[in-house]
């Protein structure tokens, strides 16, 4: 049980009443008494909090072997640490998250694994900037990861000062015309002091924010406003980079004066989605509720007569639901590695429960 004095220190960090229940709910490793979650993720390294000090830490190796690839530990992880004789700290176990945020990553040729960006977010922010970035279909992508994991998404059209009123304007109608209900969108100019009052209603106390967005969209512009200092490199000093890489390299979690976590990603050069067919239907629902009007059951709104679905919904949208279709079901290992997934975590659990079990009875 999470006490409430400990309870009050990891606020700071971002656990949530609801994430701390979940914690009280699970079997404590009685070798690794202290809670702590995963700021930055190195190789083989990590960065801990807990609500006051940052300290490093290494990954027992039992859970790396344990944790298969596709689910390893990312930033915004809950984890249980003990310290060894030398003073080194150790990740012994990891929560199970409330919510990932996951993509597909190819390796070039037809493989792609599943690979976590965060976890155990509250909201994400759909950062794009009103210039060259603009893209109502990438944004469509990434409604679509934050929809898929459970996430609140907000959606922040930086750079608004650099642009023409009337052309931003119409930018922010397109934008919210696409939008399901209950999802806002802010226009801004990241570079001011209107970030932290614009998006004050998602970065309350012990809210955990991702932003999420192509490079130079104004990530870490915006987490420098939010945070109040200069601890993200921004793009301006893209000069240091000989190697022409993106800006931010890590992603890391970063605390808010008011008490929220922020956690700032690279700029993802694609985002294949990591889902299934039910998953995307989910997130485009008006193509499902038109296909109930569509002539033929298993029409797939490619030309076929009567099709209910071509007349009412936009063509580029349409062709956005089906190229992501087609890398679905590509990608169909996905389904069957989430069960896997949801199995490995099962027995994890049970053999927890046993450890558990084995050295009360040993103590006894
Ligand atoms: N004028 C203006 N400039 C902005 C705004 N947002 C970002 N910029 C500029 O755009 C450039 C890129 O911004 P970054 O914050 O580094 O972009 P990023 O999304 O973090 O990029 P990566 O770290 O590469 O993923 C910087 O020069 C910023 O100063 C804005 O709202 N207005
Ligand atoms: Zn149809």
């Amino acid at each position: 049980m999470i006490s409430e004095q400990l309870a009050a220190a990891l606020a700071a960090i971002g656990l949530t009443p609801a994430q701390r229940r979940h914690i009280d709910h699970l079997p404590a490793p009685p070798t690794a008494p202290f809670l702590r979650r995963v700021v930055e993720v190195q190789r083989d390294r990590l960065t801990l909090h807990d609500g006051e000090h940052e300290s490093p830490a290494r990954v027992l190796p039992a859970l790396h072997l344990g944790a298969a690839a596709h689910d390893g530990l990312a930033v915004g992880d809950w984890v249980h640490v003990a310290r060894d004789a030398h003073g080194q700290w150790w990740v012994h176990a990891r929560v199970p998250p409330l919510n990932q945020l996951a993509r597909r990553q190819h390796d070039g040729r037809e493989k792609s694994t599943r690979a976590v960006i965060v976890s155990n977010v509250d909201t994400a922010l759909l950062v794009m900037g009103l210039d060259h970035d603009f893209n109502l279909r990438r944004l469509e992508r990434y409604l679509a990861l934050a929809r898929i994991a459970g996430v609140q998404p907000v959606v922040v059209l930086t750079k608004a000062d650099l642009c023409d009123p009337a052309y931003a304007e119409r930018r922010l109608h397109e934008t919210c015309a696409l939008m399901p209900p209950g999802v806002d969108v802010v226009a801004l100019d990241a570079t001011g002091d209107e970030p932290s009052a614009a998006l004050a209603p998602w970065t309350g106390p012990g809210q955990t924010l991702v932003l999420l967005g192509s490079s130079g969209a104004g990530k870490s512009t915006l987490t420098n406003a939010l945070t109040g200092d200069a601890q993200q490199r921004v793009g301006a000093s893209r000069a240091d980079d000989s190697r022409g890489r993106h800006t931010t390299t890590a992603r890391s979690l970063h605390r808010m004066p008011g008490g929220a976590c922020i956690i700032d990603t690279p700029g993802l050069r694609t985002l294949r989605l990591d889902a299934d067919a039910q998953d995307l239907a989910g997130v485009f629902d008006e193509i499902a509720q038109g296909a109930l009007r569509c002539r033929f059951r298993d029409c797939r709104h490619q030309g076929e007569p009567g099709c209910a679905v071509q007349d009412s919904v936009a063509p580029e949208r349409l062709r956005n639901f089906h190229k992501m279709q087609r890398e679905l079901q590509r990608d169909t290992l996905s389904a069957l590695e989430r069960k896997a997934q949801r199995q490995v975590w099962k027995v994890r659990h049970k053999a927890a429960r046993a450890r558990d079990r084995g050295k009360r009875e040993g103590e006894g």
